[in-house]
């Protein structure tokens, strides 16, 4: 069954306990920080297995030390749902064990 698209309320109130992670009405996103580099491309290996496992996959993008990620769903026509609210949930579980801030 196809996902619910969050209404904006919804959104907003599963954004209050996600610090840092913001939206544009379309899509979910943070960045991260880094001492450096190396540490910031490990964290996106990590990022690339949970979204095997969920099968829901954001938008990363790596810099030097910041590493960016956007997520909305695509099966809904690009709206965001719990599915994206789930992965930035788990994301944030693995941000300190990187030393991302
Ligand atoms: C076929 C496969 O299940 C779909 O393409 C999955 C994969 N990852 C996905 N990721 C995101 N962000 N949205 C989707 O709708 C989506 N669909």
């Amino acid at each position: 069954m196809a996902p619910k698209p969050l209404t904006p309320e919804e959104t907003e109130t599963a954004l209050a306990a996600l610090p840092h992670w913001t939206t544009d009405g379309d899509s979910v996103s943070r960045t991260y920080s880094f001492a450096k580099h190396l540490p910031a491309a490990a964290m996106v290996i990590h990022i690339a297995a949970i979204q095997e496992e969920l099968n829901h996959h954001s938008d990363l993008t790596l810099g030097y030390n910041k590493l960016s990620l956007t997520v909305n769903t695509h099966s809904v026509g690009g709206r965001i749902t719990e599915l994206d609210i789930a992965l930035a949930r788990r994301v944030e579980e693995i941000a300190p064990g990187h030393g991302a801030s």
